[in-house]
Parts: C-alpha cells; sequence; structure tokens
C-alpha cells in the first residue's frame, strides 16, 4: 500500500488516571479496510473520536495526508473529507430514502441549510441521490419513507448519506449493532461492495464481520496497540487471544 492517508503518532488520550488511548501508532492506507477490534474498554470508541476530531489528544498526533490535523474540530476534520457516518446522518424521518440522500449530498456541497421544498427542486441533487442509491443497491427503497425503514435498512440509508458526500476517509463504528442475522449479512455484503473504492476504517465487535471484510486488523487493550497485521495473523497471535480472554461475547 502507498503512503498512509491517515495516520497516528504516539496518540494518547488520558481521562483521569486512566489511559483510554496509549501511545497509539496507526496508518491507514488509500483504498484500505483496517478493523480495529479490541475487548471491552480497550479504548476503541475514544481512538475514532481522536480521530474524528471529537476528541483532541493529550500527546501525540493525528496526521491527515502527512499533515497534523490533531487540533481541528469534527466540521473541519469532515470538510477534508475524514466522515464518521452517523455524524453526517441525521435521518429525516418523515422524508424518503432518496430525499435524505439528497439532504446530504446538499449540505456537501457546502450550501447552508435549506429545507426540503427547495432541495426537492433542485434536479442535480435528485439524480445525485438516485445514483447513488443505485450503485449502492438501494434503488427500490428510494421512495420509502425513511421511518418505515428496518433498523438494518436505516444503517444502509446512513453509510449511504455519509458515501454521498465522497468521503477520502470513512469512519465506521459498529454498523452491524443490533442487526439481526439477514440484516448482518446484507451489511457484509454491502461494505464488502465498498472495499477498494473507498478508504474504511471499521470498528466492529462482530468476528464474522470482520474477518469476512478487513484488508488488516489493528487491535487494542487498555487503550494500546497489541497487534496489527493480515487478519490469519491477528487471529493466530497469542498476545490478541490473551488480551480478550474472559469476553465471552467476543470469541476471536
Ligand atoms: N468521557 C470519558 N470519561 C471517563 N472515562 C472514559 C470516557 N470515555 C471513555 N472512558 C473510559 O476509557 C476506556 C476506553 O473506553 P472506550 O469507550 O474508548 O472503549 P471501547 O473499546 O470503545 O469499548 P466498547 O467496546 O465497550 O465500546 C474505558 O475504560 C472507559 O470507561
Amino acid at each position: 500500500m502507498g503512503e498512509a492517508i491517515l495516520q497516528t503518532a504516539g496518540v494518547t488520550k488520558t481521562f483521569g488516571g486512566l489511559n483510554a488511548v496509549d501511545a497509539v501508532d496507526f496508518t491507514l492506507a488509500p483504498g484500505e479496510l483496517v478493523a480495529v477490534i479490541g475487548p471491552n474498554g480497550a479504548g476503541k470508541t475514544t481512538f475514532v473520536n481522536l480521530l474524528s476530531g471529537a476528541l483532541r489528544p493529550d500527546t501525540g498526533a493525528v496526521m491527515f495526508e502527512g499533515r497534523d490535523i490533531s487540533r481541528l474540530p469534527v466540521h473541519a476534520r469532515a470538510r477534508l473529507g475524514i466522515t464518521r457516518s452517523f455524524q453526517i446522518a441525521s435521518i429525516f424521518p418523515g422524508l424518503t430514502v432518496m430525499e435524505n440522500v439528497a439532504l446530504a449530498a446538499q449540505a456537501h456541497a457546502g450550501h447552508s441549510f435549506r429545507f426540503w421544498g427547495e432541495v426537492a427542486h433542485e434536479a442535480p441533487l435528485r439524480r445525485k441521490a438516485h445514483a447513488q442509491l443505485a450503485e449502492l443497491g438501494l434503488a427500490d427503497c428510494a421512495d420509502r419513507q425513511a421511518a418505515q425503514l428496518s433498523h438494518g435498512e436505516k444503517r444502509l440509508l446512513e453509510i449511504a448519506m455519509a458515501l454521498v458526500t465522497a468521503p477520502r476517509v470513512l469512519l465506521l463504528d459498529e454498523p452491524m449493532a443490533g442487526l439481526g442475522i439477514a440484516e448482518a449479512r446484507r451489511m457484509i455484503d454491502f461494505i464488502a461492495a465498498l472495499k477498494g473504492r473507498f478508504t474504511i476504517l471499521l470498528v466492529e465487535h462482530d468476528m464474522e464481520a470482520v474477518f469476512a471484510l478487513a484488508d488488516r486488523v489493528f487491535v487494542l487493550a487498555s487503550g494500546a496497540r497489541v497487534a496489527d497485521g493480515l487478519p490469519d495473523e491477528v487471529r493466530a497471535d497469542a498476545r490478541v487471544q490473551l488480551a480478550y480472554l474472559g469476553a465471552e461475547d467476543e470469541d476471536l
């Protein structure tokens, strides 16, 4: 893989006396899908917050294309193309799927917020939304009201709303959470179809999804990196197995 698009160097975040993220070095190369895993409380959410800008590191740095972005807030990082799906996606339940995607496209286009009545007349936005939904295999949902979607379909819509903004890096925080078996399979297929076209960091407890999707697996435990490698290497790593001991719901 080429140079990192997103990188951390010795990044640390402390809460009280606890190093939630402890001197972590991490790289994400363009087009890669890296899964960040670890037992409960390992620091995964804190780490994503440090990447998205929701939290600032106490020490160390976050770099985007070699530029130090450690002090930039969420909106400035979003403008650079670092997109966390749920931050983009406040789904409007009374609007259709297509209208929600068109609104996300409009927000990204940099217009100040306008109500849907105005946006609805903008054919280019509607076309863009339709094209995005068709590309994602969601065209059959386009005219459904968002409120009527299943939980799994709403998660797909959130990701579609992030993707229409053409993110440079997509941060997916537990997209499988709360999905039934069939919905989980659909989500795995959906994310698999994004591979190579988008650069993705996936935080996920669902190991079936992680090992089906990841190019590389990055393991945190007690805030620190314990492994970073190919899925099969990580699965066989004794340090990883040790980190997961006692975490009954998270068998590797
Ligand atoms: N705002 C906060 N204030 C104090 N402690 C926090 C805060 N956020 C996280 N922590 C602590 O930091 C540690 C890491 O938490 P974090 O939520 O990042 O882990 P996680 O790997 O995402 O866990 P899970 O898999 O359970 O979501 C935990 O011990 C948690 O209690």
